[in-house]
């Protein structure tokens, strides 16, 4: 084995590790109750400032959005390439099978066919079967004045049912305002607003357009975006970690 090869074992088996050590019942009901749910200190200070320098080395990355352009709100965004940085994949992997449960619950009450396989490598195989091969995962840059429109994050016809986000930069210190905003849109209702509180290195994991809510006749579906509101001053950086590829 060469040193590349166990320093990548050795990163994705920490990932697997810390992701492990959460209690998923308690983030499971969570998810269930709210839409989201935040998984605090899943990285360290030092791994957040790392992440967030890749941002100025483009060899990281295989493509880079300026949001006003796209009418997306304000700020910049890079899609990273494969392979991904080892901390960046070794995440992805390990948060999969935890999130599967919860989404295949979600479907079964929604009344979907769609069950998800229990390993992230084998629901990437039926990304790239669909022709949906391009890595999702991304690093956003936000300066004072930048927001991030409310959004779903679909990208072909194959989307995994929830996504995460990591907050790279510490509130109070680094930027203020810039807070994570999620709606949630019920049927023939008025939508449901939650911002979520978050520190440098926590992530929240939250449903990426639909969901089920328990209501006193059954299930019903609700429609769900994200964004970020308006960065009152400083820097914010975050990583996205999407599961299905883009086409
Ligand atoms: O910057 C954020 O907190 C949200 C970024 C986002 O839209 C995403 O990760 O999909
Ligand atoms: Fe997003």
């Amino acid at each position: 084995m060469n040193a590349n090869v166990r320093i990548r074992q050795q990163t994705s088996k920490a990932a697997e590790e810390r992701v492990a050590a959460y209690d998923w019942d308690g983030l499971g009901t969570d998810l269930d109750a709210y839409g989201c749910a935040v998984l605090e200190k899943l990285i360290s200070p030092e791994e957040c400032e790392s992440i967030a320098g890749l941002y100025l080395h483009e060899e990281h990355f295989r493509s880079h959005i300026i949001m006003a352009r796209h009418g997306f709100g304000k700020g910049e965004y890079r899609y990273f390439k494969y392979p991904l940085p080892d901390l960046i994949g070794g995440l992805r992997t390990a948060l999969y099978p935890h999130l599967a449960t919860v989404a295949n619950a979600w479907s079964e009450r929604m009344g979907n066919d769609q069950r998800y396989p229990a390993t992230h490598r084998d629901y990437l195989e039926l990304c790239h079967e669909a022709g949906q091969t391009r890595p999702t995962p991304l690093l956003l840059q936000y300066r004072e004045g930048d927001f991030n429109c409310l959004h779903q994050d679909l990208y072909g016809d194959l989307a995994f049912p929830i996504q995460v986000a990591v907050l790279l930069s510490e509130p109070g210190r680094d930027f203020t305002g810039g807070e994570f905003v999620l709606t949630e849109q019920r049927p023939r209702m008025q939508s449901r607003a939650e911002v979520v509180p978050l520190r440098q290195g926590d992530a929240v994991a939250f449903a990426v357009h639909n969901r089920p809510v328990q209501g006193t006749k059954g299930n019903y579906r609700v429609s769900l975006r994200h964004g970020v509101s308006r960065i009152r001053s400083g820097h914010r950086h975050t990583v996205g970690i999407i599961f299905h590829d883009a086409r």
